[in-house]
């Protein structure tokens, strides 16, 4: 498979490393102030990048009809501007908020425990991601995607960065030296408190299920997500 890297930074070099390894070829990479092979020479694009940067990567890509796997996160306004692209141009996108396994298995895990604990008012749940210092964007894309779990079967009403508000889901965002990607869901009462975590221990994860939603898209059409590629079902 012939890969285009819109982003070149610690995920896109994570990305071409375990890509080359598996047989693949990198034909073109782009980072903020520089870029390197043919794009139109790639069979799919994989893009993390910045905030700032991912609606006009994933337009570049779909503009050039090239499947587009995107992993950055904090852009997500902008999601359904990318979609009627996608179908204007009969094109094919993921965006995730994140590609690994784990964390995909976590989402469902995260579902079925906000389901079985809707009924327990007494346990406050709250949500905490810690990433390393470099990130942009808070919470991460990963919070919100589990918030957005807990709150399919919660009476909560939204979330929130940094709430005491009862009626909104807390997430807490910290940030620490060369933390990967920790997220952790707590529901907590008087009694006592269940938690559960999920702790990347490096980014090879994030780039495989990254590399594995790219083989997948590269002979269809549409607009998927992660559940499509890992084949786990919705709740
Ligand atoms: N969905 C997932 O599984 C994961 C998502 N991410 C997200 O991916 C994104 C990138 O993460 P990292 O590689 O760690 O970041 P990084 O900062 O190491 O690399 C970012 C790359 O994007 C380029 N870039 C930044 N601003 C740009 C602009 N305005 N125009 C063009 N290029 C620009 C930089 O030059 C660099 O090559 C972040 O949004 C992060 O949250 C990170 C890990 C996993
Ligand atoms: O910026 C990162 O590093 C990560 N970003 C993603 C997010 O915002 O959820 C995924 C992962 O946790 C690493």
């Amino acid at each position: 498979m012939k890969i285009a890297l819109l982003g070149y930074g610690k995920m896109g070099k994570t990305i071409e490393r375990l890509a080359l390894e598996k047989g693949h070829s990198v034909v073109f990479k782009s980072s903020i102030d520089s870029s390197e092979g043919n794009f139109e020479d790639a069979e799919v694009a994989i893009e993390f990048s910045s905030p700032e940067a991912a609606v006009k990567n994933i337009s570049k890509a779909l503009e050039a009809r090239i499947p587009v796997v995107s992993g950055t996160t904090g852009w997500l306004e902008k999601y359904d501007e990318m979609v009627k692209l996608c179908e204007k141009r009969n094109g094919s996108f993921i965006s995730a908020s994140n590609f690994s396994i784990g964390v995909n298995l976590f989402f469902s895990i995260n579902e079925y425990a906000a389901k079985l604990m809707a009924p327990w008012k007494e346990y406050n749940v709250s949500v905490e991601e810690i990433h390393h210092l470099e990130k942009k964007d808070a919470p991460s894309g990963t919070a919100i995607t589990i918030a957005e779990g807990i709150l399919k079967h919660s009476n909560k009403k939204n979330w929130k960065l940094n709430t005491s508000e009862e009626n909104s889901l807390n997430i807490i965002a910290k940030r620490e030296e060369d933390v990967k990607g920790t997220h952790l869901v707590s529901y907590d009462s008087e009694i006592d408190t269940i938690s559960f975590v999920h702790e990347a221990h490096s980014r090879e994860g994030f780039a495989k299920g990254a590399i594995l939603a790219a083989e997948w898209l590269k002979d269809k059409k549409g607009i998927f997500t992660m559940k499509d590629v890992l084949r786990i079902d919705e709740f």
